[in-house]
This record gives C-alpha cells, sequence and structure tokens, in this order.
C-alpha cells in the first residue's frame, strides 16, 4: 500500500516512484490490476465525498494528482486541508474548474508574450517602444492611449542646468545620437530640451506629444541612443518614473540610462543668473517673460543684483523649499537612484568636464557602450559685458551655509552608494567657485570681489 500511495505523490515524482514501485521485471498485468484498481477506489472515494461535502487533507491530495490538476490547485488543495473544514461540492467543484481554467489563460497568456522585435510590449527597444492600448499614462493624465507606437528617449541627460550640459548634449548629437523635433514655432533649444516633464502644459498634452517628438529616431535609420537633455528633469525623478513605468510597464529599467552633471552648486546660481539677465536684455517690452525669470525682478520690472538676490529670494527659496532647488543635490540623487537605481546613473563633476574633457568622455562612452569621436564645443556661454565672473563676499556668504551641508550629505550619498563602474570614485568635492570664462570680469554685485585664482580650493 505505501508503495501504492507513492504513485499518487506530487506530479514531479511520480514516474520516478512508479519506476521505483514496479521495476521491470516485477510489473506483472497483476501489477496494473492493483493501480487500476487503486484508480477507481480513489475515484468512488472522491465521489463519495464530493457528494457527502467532506473532504479530507489525504483524499483531497491524491483527487488532485490523480485527475491531472496543476501545481496551483495542489497549492490551494494542501491551503484548503489545513482547515479540515466541510466546503459545499458546488463551491469545490467551481474552485477545480477555476483552476484548470486558469492554467488555461496562463498558458494563454504565456504565448501571447512578446517574443520578436516586432512585438515590443514592455520593451525599451533602440527608444521604440509599443504600449499597452489600456494603460492611462502621466500621473493625473487621464488620456487613453491608443496602441500606436511609443517612441522614448532611451537617455535622460536631466542635469544640473548650467552645469555644462549643452557641451555634452551638442557631442552627443554630433556623434549621431537622435535628437527631438520641434513644431509649430518652438524654439530650436527645444531640440536638445524637450521640458516634456517640466513644463505643465507640455506635461498635460499627454505622453504621445512626447513621443511625436522622437517617432523620426525610430525610423529605418534608427539610432542606438536617443537623447532629451532637459537639465531641469532633474526635479522631475517621479514624473518620469512614472510615466516610463507606465509606458513600458517596468520594462524601462533595463535600458533607460541617466546622465547628470553636478557643478558646485552656487557657480551654478551665478551662471543661471547671468543666463537670465542675458536673455531678458535682448528681450523686448512685448515678449513674455518666462515664469522661471520673475524671480531676479523687482515688481518694477528692474534686475536685482546678484548680491539682493542670494540675500533675499535664493536664501528664501532653498531654506523653505529646497527641493525646488536644483543645486541640493543629495536630494535628488536619492530620489533617482531610489526610483531607477544608482547603477543606472552616471554623476559626472563639472570640475572634470572643464579641466579634463577628455576623461569625462570616457566615462560616458563607457557608460553607453560607444565609442563617440571629437571634442566638447564651449556651448551656451552667453558671454555679454553684463556677466559676472565672480561673486562678492556678500553674496558668498549668504549662500555658502545653504549649500554647505546638502553638499556634504551628496558626497556622502555618492561614497555609501558607488554608481556605475566608470564613474569619478570618489566623487571629487566641488572646487570653490568655478566660474566657466576664466578671464575676470564686471561685477554686477557691489562689495569686495575675490579674485577667483586666489580663492579657488574645494568646498
Ligand atoms: N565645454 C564646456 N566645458 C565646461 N563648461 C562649459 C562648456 N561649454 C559651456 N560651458 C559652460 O556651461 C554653462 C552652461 O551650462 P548648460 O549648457 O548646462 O546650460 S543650460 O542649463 O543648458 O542653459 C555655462 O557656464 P557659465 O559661463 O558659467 O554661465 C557655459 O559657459
Amino acid at each position: 500500500m505505501d508503495e501504492q500511495w507513492h504513485i499518487i505523490s506530487p506530479r514531479s515524482r511520480r514516474l520516478v516512484l512508479m519506476r521505483d514501485a514496479f521495476p521491470r521485471s516485477n510489473f506483472t498485468r497483476k501489477s496494473l490490476h492493483h493501480v487500476l484498481a487503486l484508480v477507481v477506489v480513489t475515484a468512488v472515494v472522491m465521489l463519495h465525498n464530493s457528494t457527502s461535502n467532506v473532504v479530507t487533507m489525504n483524499t483531497s491530495a491524491s483527487a488532485t494528482t490523480l485527475f491531472g490538476t496543476s501545481l496551483s490547485s495542489e497549492a490551494h488543495a494542501s491551503q484548503d486541508s489545513t482547515e479540515t473544514t466541510s466546503h459545499s461540492s458546488s463551491s469545490r467543484g467551481k474552485t477545480k474548474t477555476e483552476n484548470w481554467e486558469d492554467e488555461g489563460e496562463r498558458r494563454e497568456k504565456r504565448t501571447r508574450r512578446p517574443t520578436s522585435s516586432n512585438d515590443t510590449i514592455g520593451i525599451i527597444r533602440n527608444g521604440a517602444v509599443s504600449r499597452p492600448k489600456y494603460s492611462k499614462i502621466g500621473a493625473g493624465y487621464s488620456k487613453l492611449i491608443n496602441t500606436k507606437k511609443l517612441v522614448l528617449p532611451n537617455v535622460l541627460l536631466i542635469g544640473a542646468q548650467k552645469a555644462g550640459t549643452s557641451a555634452v548634449a551638442d557631442w552627443l548629437y554630433h556623434n549621431g545620437v537622435c535628437k527631438a523635433k520641434i513644431f509649430d514655432g518652438e524654439p530650436t533649444h527645444y531640440e536638445k530640451e524637450v521640458h516634456f516633464f517640466d513644463e505643465d502644459v507640455r506635461y498635460h498634452e499627454g505622453v504621445e506629444f512626447y513621443s511625436h517628438r522622437f517617432e523620426h529616431c525610430a525610423g529605418k535609420t534608427r539610432k542606438k541612443y536617443i537623447l532629451d537633455a532637459t537639465p531641469r528633469y532633474l526635479l522631475f525623478s517621479k514624473r518620469i518614473h512614472d510615466v516610463y513605468n507606465q509606458a513600458l510597464q517596468g520594462g524601462f529599467k533595463k535600458k533607460l540610462k541617466l546622465i547628470v552633471v553636478l557643478r558646485e552648486p552656487i557657480s551654478r546660481e551665478v551662471s543661471w543668473y547671468n543666463h537670465r539677465t542675458y536673455r531678458l536684455a535682448l528681450m523686448n517690452s512685448t515678449d513674455q517673460i518666462h515664469e522661471s525669470y520673475r524671480d531676479i525682478l523687482y515688481t518694477n520690472g528692474t534686475i536685482m543684483s546678484f548680491d539682493e538676490y542670494s540675500e533675499t529670494v535664493l536664501k528664501e527659496s532653498i531654506t523653505e523649499n529646497p527641493l525646488n532647488s536644483p543645486g541640493i543635490y543629495s536630494e535628488h540623487l536619492k530620489s533617482w537612484a531610489n526610483l531607477f537605481g544608482r547603477k543606472r546613473i552616471l554623476v559626472l563633476s563639472y570640475d572634470e568636464l572643464q579641466s579634463k574633457p577628455s576623461k569625462a568622455r570616457w566615462r560616458i562612452n563607457r557608460f553607453l557602450g560607444t565609442k563617440y569621436k571629437g571634442g566638447f564645443n564651449k556651448s551656451n556661454t552667453k558671454e555679454s559685458d553684463n556677466k559676472i565672473r565672480d561673486i562678492s563676499i556678500r553674496a558668498r556668504e549668504a549662500l555658502e551655509p545653504l549649500f554647505k551641508e546638502m553638499n556634504e550629505e551628496l558626497y556622502k550619498f555618492l561614497r555609501d552608494h558607488p554608481g556605475p563602474q566608470m564613474e569619478q570614485n570618489p566623487f571629487p568635492r566641488f572646487k570653490k567657485i568655478v566660474l566657466a570664462t576664466a578671464k575676470k570680469g564686471k561685477h554686477l554685485s557691489e562689495g569686495t570681489c575675490c579674485s577667483h585664482t586666489a580663492e579657488c580650493g574645494t568646498v
């Protein structure tokens, strides 16, 4: 009886046990009759149990195996068995049927899984993906997505704003990385910076709007990489994660690469201030002033000095809302690493980009698995007579305490969470106030100006 009981053990073991129980020489007609008799008896017992609404552990298990139910139904049966309770015949019968159906469904789903490059649901392939027709894309965004293909960038240069991102992006585009198309009179810099995730008006157009800008990248002359280099994305990790995650059903994590360049935060602020004063000077009175330019303006429209801006606007905004400040790198990077995985993010130092650009290019090439050639141009320098090339002690005293702790936090985070293996390790401490143009120029801010070269050190 023991041997016979082995026969109705879990299916994975059944063949082996049959062989052990009935060696070829002993496997007589009589033995076969025994087996058949056992099958019939068990079936009768089962039938009886189902009509008497009682199931015990052993009969349930044996029936499960004998009638070929799936492993999951075995698990289901053994779960039931721990209760050793009564079930209605109809509910037990139904469970069994459902299990068969489940298995069928599972099998069907398995065969429906993408197997070729033409069937790319959930897979980003050279940036081109197809999307599930039922997905809702974008937090708070309610348009239904149709079955057309989505084409999303597979490299994002997420910042930091004013950290040499134009130079890096230009070099990548020059080497054949695909850039966005612009439509309907959009400014040309939208080719590099699509501003989909950071500008609400564009974001609420939906992911198709974004994809549309990259569709040409996925044609016959398909490029290996598609890049969006919007440096304000540094602040939008969650939005980007959610959109990619929903559009690609989690598959993006294996393909999306993120690059970020970090610049000493006070120099970055100076550069951003210069950027805005430069552009404001080019505007005429009828031009619309972008929201992000307003905080360097007094209410009467005149531009405040960098000292004034540092001591009032910047100090207040960084203190009250640090996550809205790009220079609080540690917090932004923690969020990106958390959502995307640290190894998917290449963190570059602006100081290296400036002093050893070939080393920075080597890192990018290693990260992307490419052999892109050439050098970085000087891009987006915004040269003008009014450009601040140094800052006053007053501004420095206002800003240094705001960033000091956060810089330490950044070094610690990068030390404790190493990135991809080609990244600088340890990440170098920022050089004190490194403005991109070394020559000394006009100081818009009042107070004693420090000599750039004399003050250079690390913070
Ligand atoms: N090749 C190279 N190496 C190092 N630094 C460079 C390079 N090209 C441009 N720059 C300096 O980078 C600053 C502009 O950064 P971004 O291009 O990221 O600006 S933007 O956010 O896209 O507007 C801007 O800095 P500032 O001059 O201090 O404003 C540029 O001068």
